[in-house]
């Protein structure tokens, strides 16, 4: 099977996004990213809408608040029956921890648990960022390493980071923790707000994942176009 390729369905008007995503071919079981822009004018109802059309729904929330409120949170996002969901890392394991406890005792008996990602650092964060504005004194390697464990400690399925970090820490952790990287740029496609980006090939050779790519699919002239020449690139030596 084809590792995954999330669409960020990053859009201010759900016309718009069901005009994207009919102009896509082979819909069923096709991934996609909805955020907080689309989360938080429609509601559960679009992901419930989505996921009736049989798209895999990762939803991408970022929960960041304190334990007790994230679990809740997180308790009410396990019956909408997603694929993934996020957390920032920064929250803290006993943050991480609540997340992955409510997403536990709401998933409704016998549907698949949420898979828990926790956010790194963003993947528009830049090494001068990190040590001029979050005063962190490591690296930015070693902090998205670092907050790796920590999330893989308190009990998540995988991170988010971006793909330039995954080689170096990848056989630290156990083959099944995903890594899951956007920050996807087609060789000449310009970085946009992202600082750490690589292409969809490098992220293969890093060894991510999934990848998750919306501006280079989404505001493309053709999108089934680029979305199958980034898929291409991404996939190209797996097993069919
Ligand atoms: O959690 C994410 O998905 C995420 C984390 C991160 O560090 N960087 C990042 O870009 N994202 C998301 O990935 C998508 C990237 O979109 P493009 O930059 O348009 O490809 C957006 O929906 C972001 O919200």
């Amino acid at each position: 099977m084809n590792k995954p390729l999330f669409i960020a369905l990053d859009y201010d008007d759900q016309e718009k996004m069901w005009l994207f995503l009919n102009q896509l071919k082979d819909k069923q079981g096709l991934h996609v990213k909805l955020g907080m822009e689309m989360f938080y004018q429609y509601g559960p109802e679009i992901v419930r809408d989505l996921s009736a059309k049989g798209y895999q729904i990762f939803l991408d929330l970022k929960l960041h608040d304190i334990p007790n409120t994230v679990k809740r949170t997180a308790h009410q996002l396990a019956a909408l029956g997603v694929y993934c969901t996020t957390v920032h890392a920064l929250g803290g394991k006993q943050m991480i921890q609540a997340a992955k406890e409510g997403l536990i005792e709401g998933t409704p008996a016998g549907k698949p648990v949420p898979k828990l990602l926790a956010v790194t650092e963003l993947t528009s964060i830049s090494e001068e960022v990190l040590k001029n504005e979050q005063h962190c004194s490591l690296s930015l390697a070693d902090e998205v390493k670092s907050l790796a464990h920590q999330a893989q400690e308190a009990g998540a399925d995988g991170i988010i980071c971006s793909p330039l970090e995954v080689k170096a820490m990848k056989n630290e952790f156990s083959d099944d923790f995903m890594f899951v990287t956007p920050g996807i740029r087609p060789k000449s496609y310009q970085k946009d707000d992202q600082a750490r980006v690589a292409t969809p090939a490098e992220a293969r050779e890093n060894g991510s994942t999934a990848i998750v790519v919306g501006r280079p699919i989404t505001q493309a002239a053709d999108p089934q176009q680029a979305y199958e020449e980034i898929f291409k690139d991404w996939s190209k030596n797996d097993a069919k």
